[in-house]
């Protein structure tokens, strides 16, 4: 347990929608809290760019990679006992992503189908421990954009600024259901990671809400 009583083995994911600030917070609040990072890695990914270029032909190996990723760092998470800050959820991937080409028609429904029952099937191992929270970040669409026009990634600057903003619209729906662990809400207008005072204050709220999440599970079989 550190000053803000999170836990040594807590696994703290990070969860936003695509150029939102999930890398740069993941690695600020890692080396704060001297835990590990589980990060999403985007440039060794085989089907990342095709995708981009052609949703309907490469969404379900894009999806089955990811999983399969997912799989892994859970995995070596569990292994290595927690202490980790991840970057992105595995709920996100089949929440927002898989369920958006789906209903798009960018997924088949066949495709879909086979994702959900593979996903469901891995959920069920012991592999998967809900995270103890989630840090849900938040901003307007328009600052969303500016941030992936910055970091540069021509697969997704040359994407239709409606598939962002539909994304934008998704992830603010989803959040407002999701109840699988304790959920941090931050603003990215509200905080600063080069500045030590708003990441302190940052931490003390996952700690806070980490300490909620143990008194409220605490004599419940
Ligand atoms: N708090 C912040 N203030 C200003 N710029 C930020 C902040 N967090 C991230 N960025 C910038 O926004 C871009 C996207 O950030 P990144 O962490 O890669 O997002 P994500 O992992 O959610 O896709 C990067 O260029 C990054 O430097
Ligand atoms: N499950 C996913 N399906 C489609 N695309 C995905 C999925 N997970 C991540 N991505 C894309 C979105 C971005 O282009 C990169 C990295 O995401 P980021 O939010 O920048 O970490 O991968």
């Amino acid at each position: 347990m550190n000053a803000y009583n999170i836990p040594d083995n807590a696994i703290i994911t990070v969860a936003g929608t695509v150029g939102v600030g999930k890398s740069t917070l993941t690695a600020a609040l890692a080396e704060q809290l001297n835990f590990q990072t589980s990060l999403e890695q985007v440039d060794h990914n085989p089907y990342l760019e095709k995708f981009y270029h052609d949703f309907e032909r490469w969404s379900f190996h894009l999806q089955i990679y990811f999983l399969a990723e997912r799989f892994k760092e859970q995995k070596k998470m569990f292994e290595l006992g927690g202490g980790f800050v991840q970057d992105r959820s595995i709920y996100e991937d089949t929440g927002i992503f898989a369920k958006m080409h789906a209903d798009q028609g960018t997924m088949s429904k066949t495709d879909y189908d086979t994702y959900t029952s593979l996903y469901e099937a891995m959920v069920m191992t012991p592999y998967f421990p809900h995270p103890d929270v989630l840090i849900y970040i938040e901003g307007s669409l328009p600052s969303i954009l500016t941030r992936i026009n910055e970091r540069g990634r021509e697969m997704e600057i040359q994407t239709d600024v409606s598939y962002w903003e539909h994304m934008h619209g998704r992830y603010s729906q989803w959040i407002s259901e999701f109840n699988a662990c304790p959920v941090l809400r931050l603003n990215i207008d509200d905080y600063d990671v080069n500045d030590p005072a708003s990441m302190s204050e940052i931490l003390k709220q996952v700690g806070a809400a980490i300490g909620r999440a143990t008194v409220g599970t605490q004599g419940k079989l």
